[in-house]
């Protein structure tokens, strides 16, 4: 979690647009908010004010190549790619010289990556060059010439020599005079000769393989050993109904939603998240980027194509992430999606139903009912937090009105009965996301810190962006959570982290950590954040934080089967020790017996980690964290620091900025 909901610390445009217009309210109209029922009219309440308080809406679309098109040379391959892709992004494609100088940018940076011998990545910006459609038929040969070099170098005869014949066909086009066209020629037919065969370089994709999950019937997202429980004070929350080994996948899951924040928006794919260092431009703006032609077309037929227009705005505004969730639930599907919706939500608003009365067989991600009915504690909101959040509905609303969201005229002065409709949902977007929100993250590289007493990192698991996940948001909190999660480009993947028995909540952690957070700051932090009190078991049993530890103190249970009894003892006490609860005699020896094991599994995993043989590491520290729980009880530094192993080589298997290198 940990997605901030607010940015508190800074005074921006956005927070004073709802400063403003709380300004404006009168006591009597901030007053009726508490008798209100439901968001819509919570917005009709305030639209007058709000709605005519100025936003401001960035002209500039972010297209401007002026400071972008300096020459590099080529051989500073770094900042020659840089300088490109600065090009690329910012190049207008709005007029036929625009788009083709576009297409020589692109080209350029295929000649660089050729040269860097990076292949694949050469024939990414031919094909992207060759979708833009415009680049000059006198310049084609070079295109054809350095597709044939490509393909001879990765042995591929049949493809080159196609290559080469259009090559030498296209020169027939190129405006060069005899001369230089006879030496062009010559050098032509000496590439194709001379088949250099260059040892192809190692590609460093910033992303692992996806494996095959296998979910469940009802919760598809979801191991089938997972069900979802409910009670009175927790909510929902997940279970295990069968022992679940360490390392268990036990989610994967798309995002209902899922954004790259402001400071990644030129870095990491706008449609999918991940790290991006050749980047594909968006037609209209020079606001973001995309990985790949697919992911392009995908966010600009839904999406992207409303927020273009928008987005500069949204980010200068200053508002949360969690706005541009709110309003990216809307812009990702078309008006009338939720126009269909719209008598049974509006009922369901109206009622202020919590239940999903119309639960299906299916708890999908995409389904947006499951969305809509995510918890928002909506019973413990203030009236000046239902008005604060009312302002931010209204202000996102008018930018997607600015957006052409609608298929209809719209008047920013005037509020229609299917704006406040979708305004209502973003209201309820944002009180739901608040809670409910996740971070997406990647591998950065940093200078070493100190994250757990005698764990030395160099890496960060840096937050890129924030996404919505349907399944995952069912997970209450523990302070010693029970999982890990990480992303594959914008998926969840949630994997065990310690072993979990049959019947036991299975618990996530919301940003609180008992290892390294004292009881009162992660109780005063849940508070006001989450607003619960934990009652997890290093809350209740008052567990002392990693610093606070001894490794000598075993914590074993009581032999007797279902007896609550842990014995804290150390190595060096009599062995032999009675139940203060059932008086059974509990001998320690067995156990000190059985973590023995771990003077020879832990080394191994240690050289393995040392080595950056993650995969491989993270088995050996699993069997060593199985071994810990089956003779002790937590918590022990052993069972911390194993763990914060294992959570390293788990997010070793997620997105890597592609900056990002393994520094042992
Ligand atoms: C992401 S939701 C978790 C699912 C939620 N219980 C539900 O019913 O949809 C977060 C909210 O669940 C509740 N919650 C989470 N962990 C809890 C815990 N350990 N004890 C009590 N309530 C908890 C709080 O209301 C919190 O704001």
């Amino acid at each position: 979690m940990d997605v901030p909901s607010l940015n508190k610390n800074d005074y921006t445009l956005f927070q004073k647009y709802c400063e403003k217009t709380i300004g404006k309210l009168t006591e009597e109209c901030v007053e009726s908010f508490r008798a209100t029922k439901d968001e819509e009219s919570r917005i009709k309440l305030i639209y007058d004010n709000a709605g005519l308080l100025p936003i401001t809406v960035e002209e500039n679309n972010g297209k401007n190549l002026e400071k972008h098109n300096r020459k590099k040379s080529r051989k500073d391959y770094d900042n020659a790619l840089k300088a490109y892709n600065a090009g690329i992004i910012k190049c207008p494609q709005d007029s036929v010289p625009a788009r083709e100088l576009l297409t020589i940018l692109i080209s350029n940076r295929s000649a660089t990556y050729f040269e860097l011998r990076e292949y694949k990545r050469v024939f990414n910006d031919i094909d992207y060059l060759t979708e833009i459609g415009n680049y000059p038929t006198h310049l084609q040969y070079k295109i054809w010439l350095r597709k044939a070099k490509c393909y001879n170098a990765l042995q591929n005869e049949r493809l080159a020599t196609e290559a080469y014949n259009e090559a030498t066909e296209s020169l027939k086009h190129s405006k060069l005079d005899e001369a230089t066209m006879a030496t062009k020629m010559k050098e032509i037919e000496n590439a194709r000769v001379n088949k250099t065969v260059d040892p192809v370089k190692h590609e460093v994709v910033p992303s692992v393989e996806i494996g095959v999950f296998v979910g469940g019937k009802e919760y598809i997202a979801a191991h089938p050993t997972i069900t979802f429980d409910q009670d009175p004070y927790q909510g929902r929350f997940a279970r295990a109904t069968e022992d679940i080994e360490t390392g268990t996948i036990i989610i994967e899951e798309n995002p209902h939603c899922a954004v790259v924040d402001a400071s990644h928006v030129l870095t990491n794919c706008q449609n999918c998240s991940i790290s991006v260092d050749q980047p594909i431009a968006c037609s209209s703006c020079g606001n973001v980027v995309f990985c790949c032609t697919n992911c392009e077309r995908l966010a600009n037929k839904s999406f992207h194509k409303f927020e273009c227009p928008i987005q500069q705005s949204l980010f200068a505004s200053g508002a949360s992430i969690n706005c541009s969730m709110a309003l990216r639930i809307i812009s990702q599907k078309p008006f009338s999606y939720f126009r269909d919706k719209h008598n049974k939500l509006r009922d369901y608003m109206k009622d202020n139903c919590k239940k999903n009365v119309t639960k299906k067989k299916v708890y999908r991600f995409d389904d947006y009912d499951n969305v809509f009915f995510l918890c928002r504690n909506e019973n413990m909101r203030t009236k000046e937090d239902l008005v604060q959040y009312s302002c931010m509905a209204i202000y996102l609303l008018r930018l997607l009105k600015f957006g052409k969201y609608f298929p209809f005229e719209t008047k920013d002065k005037v509020l229609t009965d299917d704006e406040l409709f979708i305004s209502a949902l973003i209201l309820r977007h944002l009180q739901l996301l608040q809670f409910n929100a996740h971070e997406i993250s990647e591998l950065k590289n940093t200078t070493p810190t100190s994250l757990v007493k005698g764990l030395l990192t160099n890496y960060e698991n840096a937050t890129i962006g924030a996404g919505l996940y349907p399944t995952l948001a069912l997970f209450n909190h523990s302070c010693d959570p029970s999982i890990v999660r990480y992303n594959i480009k914008n998926k969840m993947v949630v994997r065990t982290i310690k072993p979990i028995k049959a019947g036991d909540i299975v618990y996530e952690n919301y940003g609180p950590l008992y290892t390294a957070m004292a009881i009162e700051k992660r109780q005063e932090t849940l508070k006001n954040n989450y607003w619960f009190e934990c009652l997890c078991r290093p809350c209740v049993e008052l567990w002392p934080m990693f610093d606070e530890m001894n490794e000598n103190d075993l914590r074993i249970c009581c032999q007797k089967e279902r007896c609550p009894f842990v014995f804290v003892v150390n190595t060096d006490d009599d062995p032999f020790m009675t139940c203060e609860y059932c008086h059974t005699v509990t001998s320690i020896l067995p156990h000190l017996k059985g973590l023995m094991v771990l003077d020879e599994i832990l080394p191994l995993a240690e050289a393995l980690y040392g080595t950056g043989q993650f995969e491989s590491a993270m088995k050996k520290f699993i069997e060593g964290l199985e071994i810990l729980y089956k003779f002790m009880s937590p918590p022990h530094p052993e069972m911390i620091k194993i763990q914060q192993r294992i959570r390293v080589c788990m997010v070793h298997l997620g997105n890597k900025s592609c900056a990002y290198k393994v520094k042992l």
